[in-house]
């Protein structure tokens, strides 16, 4: 039975409180657009720690509303959200709170088997901040496909900060030129499985300082790319460096076009959808701003106009920027409410 909203507002459960989870509450409270509501948070962190690392945010800054922790809870202005500490979930507690969509965000669950665990705790839905694996119900790249949810899924994967990035802009540019094939290089700021100093861990480039190196990282992009578009199988290759940046991600796209372009005619094509396919999701830029200069900004891609580049025989670079959390936790709460809203 696909899981219905009990009201109006979407009651979520955000469990793994760390860059994207919190990004997701605090996304809620700055725009205020989506019909949901956050009745409880699971981390392992200490109720103190939760409310300290909601009011103050190296990235993002302090939290607009007045934030405090009172009995195992979290007020967000008049607003209580109940916090829980339960490493493994206890058997019912999801339908105690009558929990609607889970928010997966603890970055341990990366398979409809491990997500299986949400629903046998009552919640009606899970969406997965990662691409876990292909036995999902969907996997959504909120504005290109979330249209095809029907209401009947219950797991669901939001795919990577990456794919949102640059699918989008693959879509636009095969419809209008045809892509052959393409490689991406990810160049994405450091993220929480980088340790600050060099420790021991079984990757062997995960355990170099983060602040110090360019770090090469293995991804899956190309899987991702393939399984919402498939009919680029084995068409690109990507790779993926860690930067010693807070946050802020930029992809670099080399592509063979299959009716090549000049410069000015790929931005025209991409400004244009940024405009009408994709409003929200895609942006266009055409000023020398830096990777900074995105931190915060809530679409999944920003395409850079200044730094398209066309090679004598076609071959075409693109560079398009992303705020790999706060652009995802956007994402995340479109992809629930559409979850919950599909019928
Ligand atoms: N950070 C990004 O830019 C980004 C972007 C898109 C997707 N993602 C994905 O989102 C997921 C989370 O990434 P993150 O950067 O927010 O990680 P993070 O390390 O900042 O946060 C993970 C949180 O989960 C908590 N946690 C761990 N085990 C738990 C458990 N059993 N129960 C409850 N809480 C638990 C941790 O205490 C931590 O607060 C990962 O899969 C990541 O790939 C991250």
């Amino acid at each position: 039975m696909a899981a219905v909203p009990k009201s109006p507002v979407i009651r979520c459960a955000i469990n793994g409180f760390g860059r994207i989870g919190r990004g997701i509450l605090r996304a809620l409270y700055e725009y205020r657009r989506w019909p949901v509501a956050v009745v409880a948070i699971n981390d392992l962190a200490a109720p103190e720690t939760i409310e300290h690392l909601t009011r103050f945010d190296s990235t993002h800054g302090r939290f607009l509303m007045p934030v405090r922790e009172e009995d195992d809870s979290l007020w967000i202005g008049e607003e209580c959200i109940r916090l829980l500490q339960q490493e493994r979930l206890s058997p019912r507690v999801w339908a105690e709170l009558e929990v609607d969509v889970v928010l997966e965000c603890t970055g341990r669950i990366k398979s409809r088997n491990d997500a299986q665990g949400h629903l046998d705790s009552g919640a009606g839905k899970v969406l997965i901040s990662n691409p876990a694996d292909d036995k999902v119900d969907a996997t959504v790249v909120y504005g290109l496909n979330h249209h095809e949810l029907t209401g009947r899924e219950t797991i669901v994967s939001n795919a990577s900060c990456t794919s949102n990035c640059v699918i989008p802009v693959i879509e636009v540019l095969d419809q209008a030129f045809g892509i052959a094939c393409g490689n991406i290089t990810s160049i994405h700021a450091a993220m929480n499985d980088q340790p600050v100093i060099d420790c021991s861990c079984s990757d062997l480039r995960l355990c170099r300082a983060a602040g110090v190196s360019i770090v090469p990282v293995d991804t899956r992009l190309n899987r991702g790319i393939e399984r919402i578009l498939p009919r680029f199988a084995n068409r690109f290759q990507t790779t993926a460096l860690r930067v010693p940046t807070l946050n802020v991600t930029a992809m670099d796209l080399n592509l063979c076009l299959e009716k090549p372009a000049p410069a000015d005619n790929i931005n025209a094509a991409l400004k244009k959808a940024a405009a009408s396919r994709f409003p929200g999701i895609m942006d266009y830029c055409d000023i020398p701003v830096a990777s900074i200069d995105f931190n915060h900004d809530p679409h999944s891609c920003i395409v850079d106009g200044t730094q398209t580049r066309v090679c004598s025989n076609g071959l075409t670079k693109l560079l398009v920027w992303c705020d790999n959390e706060w652009g995802f936790a956007n994402r995340m709460l479109d992809t629930a409410t559409a979850m919950m809203n599909a019928c």
